[in-house]
């Protein structure tokens, strides 16, 4: 199993990023925001935390523009599996992969703290190791991490379960306390909390090493 991690100017989480992938058994890749293709074999494609292009413009908007950008957006839309991981989330929605938008955090201030969430669903390739419900802890670190969508768009992601994880005490003022949101073929999550920042004990946590057991397992197996 192969995973591809893309790095832009002012990206800070994509070496934890790949020691995650790695740590799960992937062989990873680390990708240049410059290149313009995916490497040949990539069965995930992983988007960093981070302050890419130090969040000018919007967090994320510059970033979804680089030149790897469109060979992702072209990889989710062949099917390929791709996750974003807080900036990676805002890169996300600006390439149009995802629906809704960051906004800024409700309360106006960077909000950097563990932050308890709820499994919302286990039917997808990222939370098919935890149960529907289950309450876990992921480390987050945004100052736009409030998630907004428009009412219709609110219903087709419920109606449709695709909303991956929730809050538990909405830290951002994140619409319907939505965490992380799945594409509609479920292979592109988007997350605001970093499942890649506590997956071993010495990180103070290891909830998150169920998120890439699952995806590393699945995708070997495929
Ligand atoms: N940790 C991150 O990826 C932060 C994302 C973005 N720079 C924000 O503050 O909202």
């Amino acid at each position: 199993m192969k995973a591809a991690v893309i790095t832009f100017p002012g990206s800070n989480c994509d070496r934890d990023l790949y020691d995650a992938f790695a740590k799960s058994g992937a062989e990873v890749v680390r990708v240049w925001h410059k290149e313009t293709a995916i490497p040949e074999g990539t069965d995930v494609v992983g988007v960093p935390g981070g302050f890419s292009f130090g969040d000018y413009l919007r967090c994320g908007a510059i970033a979804s523009r680089s030149p790897i950008g469109e060979a992702v957006v072209d990889f989710a839309r062949r099917g390929g599996h791709v996750i974003g991981i807080c900036n990676g989330f805002q890169v996300l929605t600006e390439m149009g992969l995802l629906p809704g938008a960051l906004m800024r955090n409700a309360g106006l201030k960077f909000v950097c703290r563990q932050q308890r969430l709820t499994v919302a669903t286990s039917t997808s390739p990222f939370t098919e190791g935890y149960a529907r419900g289950a309450e876990i802890t992921f480390p987050i670190a945004h100052h736009d991490g409030n998630y907004v969508i428009d009412a219709e768009g609110l219903k087709r992601l419920e109606g449709e379960d695709r909303v991956a994880f929730r809050y538990v005490d909405n830290p951002n003022g994140s619409a319907a306390d939505i965490a992380g949101v799945l594409s509609e073929n479920r292979r592109v999550l988007g997350l605001m909390p970093h499942p890649e920042r506590v997956v071993e004990p010495a990180q103070g946590g290891t909830d998150g090493a169920a998120l890439f057991r699952a995806l590393t397992g699945l995708l070997a197996k495929a």
